[in-house]
């Protein structure tokens, strides 16, 4: 039987990730590097990273925050996971002290390729699928395999038909 049209899809509102990215700074405070240290750095894995690392960073009072920029979907199509920008190298050391943030974990594709290179790094999503989570530290919400996540920057309010139809 076909899906209803809201079962094919998670979709997430502002609100919503606003709400998730707090609680996943709340949950990283215990998973934090030691009670009396904190993270030296957030980096956002861009895009889909930034908003919540943004969040994530103020709850945690976090200034210092760079960007790497990974792309392995264009559309819902998977590719090689591609570096196109890193972040600053003395900064990041092999990752130890650093918090790196994304949006979701899918595959784990993008993380794996991220871990290689700051293997000490502390690495977290907000959103994670069943296949991606061995390469995630901490994260809020598990999804399953085959939905598909639409964040609200890709979305916007529009009408919709009612579920019975109109004559
Ligand atoms: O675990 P994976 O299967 O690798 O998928 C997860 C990654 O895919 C998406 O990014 P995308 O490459 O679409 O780029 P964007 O963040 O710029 O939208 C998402 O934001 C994650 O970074
Ligand atoms: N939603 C948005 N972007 C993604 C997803 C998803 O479920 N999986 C990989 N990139
Ligand atoms: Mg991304």
């Amino acid at each position: 039987m076909d899906k209803l049209p809201h079962e094919k899809g998670f979709h997430i509102s502002w609100d919503q990730i606003h709400r998730d990215s707090r609680a996943l700074a709340w949950r990283l405070e215990n998973d934090g590097p030691g009670a009396s240290g904190s993270w030296r750095a957030v980096v956002a894995i861009t895009r889909g990273g930034m908003a919540p690392a943004m969040i994530v960073a103020r709850e945690l009072d976090i200034r210092t925050v760079d960007t790497i920029s990974v792309k392995s979907y264009s559309h819902q199509t998977q590719a090689e996971a591609q570096v196109l920008k890193a972040p600053d190298a003395e900064l990041m050391g092999d990752g130890e002290g650093v918090l790196i943030v994304d949006d979701l974990v899918d595959s784990g594709k993008t993380l794996e390729l991220v871990r290689q290179m700051y293997p000490k790094a502390h690495f977290a999503t907000v959103y994670a699928k069943p296949k991606g989570r061995p390469m995630v530290d901490t994260f809020i919400t598990e999804v399953s395999q085959d939905t598909w996540i639409f964040f609200p920057w890709d979305m916007a309010l529009q009408y919709v038909e009612p579920y019975r139809g109109t004559d």
